[in-house]
């Protein structure tokens, strides 16, 4: 039975180097892959050939890819952005052949990635699906520490708030709910997922006097899920649907957009927050946070989320069986 997680090193100028060793107090077993001369003086590793291979008791089990430019911790180098990718690209071939249990990612810039190997991707979120295959996906981030728990999904991801309007189309609403849906009852055992989703404008629209978008298609949507069994409630006022009262109703929030579900989970749970992409064959979650360019290298990031991230990868393997 595999049960090692991978865990990409994501852009090695930022955080992630130096909170490889503390996740190790997770108690999760997982295998780094990256470069050995990113990580932080003095780290006890190993090197391995398949990510199952046995490593000394306390060692880090590390898949080796070698990077091209030497790292200076807050300097991102995109010469360095092709080896970035290249370890997400090898931890998904990996896990989908079978070698691993989930993978887990470090955080990675994008616009240096984008600087740097013409990456085409806003994000791993979009990424990890193409390599899948292009399957449909949703972008969930999940408190650790804070009850109710708070699960937020935007329907729409990374692109600009001007677009938004029109990327949330009734279809693309109705994907994120299924994923949502289909992902509470296979990752998270939850039998009988509640879902409440958002409204795009003030107060839900307010009966269309501020905005038309609830009463055009979300509510005829809501009505035709709940035709089909699903329990699902909204559109709600996106400004009250998220203190613990009104998360005890819900398991997952649907947002329209990426600041209307991120900044109550990052303001709830930012050090506990993990980031899960749905609908992937294969199960992954990273830390919620970014690069933090501004304080790499200080060993002072906090990897509260990152360990949040490994624990939650493994009881999400274990529920998929
Ligand atoms: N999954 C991923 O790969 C993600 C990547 N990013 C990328 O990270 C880059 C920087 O994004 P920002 O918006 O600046 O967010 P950020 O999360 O990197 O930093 C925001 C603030 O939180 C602090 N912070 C972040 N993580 C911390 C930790 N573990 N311990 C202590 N303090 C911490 C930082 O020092 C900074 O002051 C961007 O390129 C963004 O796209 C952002 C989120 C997720
Ligand atoms: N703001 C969340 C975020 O940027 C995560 O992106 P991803 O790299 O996990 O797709």
């Amino acid at each position: 039975m595999i049960s090692r997680i991978l865990l990409t090193c994501g852009e090695p100028a930022g955080i992630g180097p130096e909170l490889v060793v503390p996740a190790m107090e997770s108690g999760v077993d997982f295998a780094w892959i990256g470069d050995p001369r990113h990580l932080p003086q003095g780290t006890a590793y190993c090197e391995i050939v398949a990510p199952s291979d046995p490593v000394p008791a306390g060692q880090l089990p590390v898949l080796r890819h070698d990077f091209v430019a030497p790292v200076t911790p807050g300097r991102p180098d995109p010469a360095n952005a092709q080896g970035v990718i290249e370890v997400i690209a090898r931890a998904v071939e990996l896990v989908m052949r079978g070698e691993a249990q989930a993978i887990t990612t470090l955080p990675i810039n994008k616009q240096v990635l984008k600087e740097g190997a013409a990456f085409a991707f806003p994000g791993h979120t979009e990424y990890l699906a193409d390599l899948a295959g292009d399957v449909p996906v949703a972008m969930m981030l999940a408190s650790t520490s804070v009850q109710p728990p708070c699960r937020v999904v935007p329907a729409t991801i990374h692109i600009p708030l001007a677009s938004v309007p029109a990327a949330l189309t009734v279809d693309r609403l109705e994907q994120a709910i299924r994923i949502t849906h289909a992902a509470l009852i296979r990752d998270f055992g939850i039998v009988a997922p509640r879902l409440a989703v958002a409204g795009l404008n003030p107060h839900a629209g307010e009966g269309g006097a501020m905005g038309s978008e609830e009463n055009s298609f979300i509510r005829p949507l809501l009505a035709r899920l709940r035709g089909e069994g699903m329990d699902i409630a909204g559109p709600l006022p996106a400004d009250t649907m998220f203190h613990a009262n009104a998360r005890s109703r819900y398991d997952a929030a649907i947002c329209a957009y990426h600041d209307q579900a991120l900044i109550p989970i990052k303001t709830l749970d930012f050090a506990g927050g993990v980031n899960v992409t749905l609908g992937l064959p294969f199960v992954r979650t990273s830390p919620d946070h970014g690069t933090a360019f501004d304080i790499a290298g200080q060993g002072v990031a906090d990897a509260t989320s990152t360990i949040a991230a490994l624990r939650m990868a493994q009881d999400m393997a274990r529920s998929r069986g």
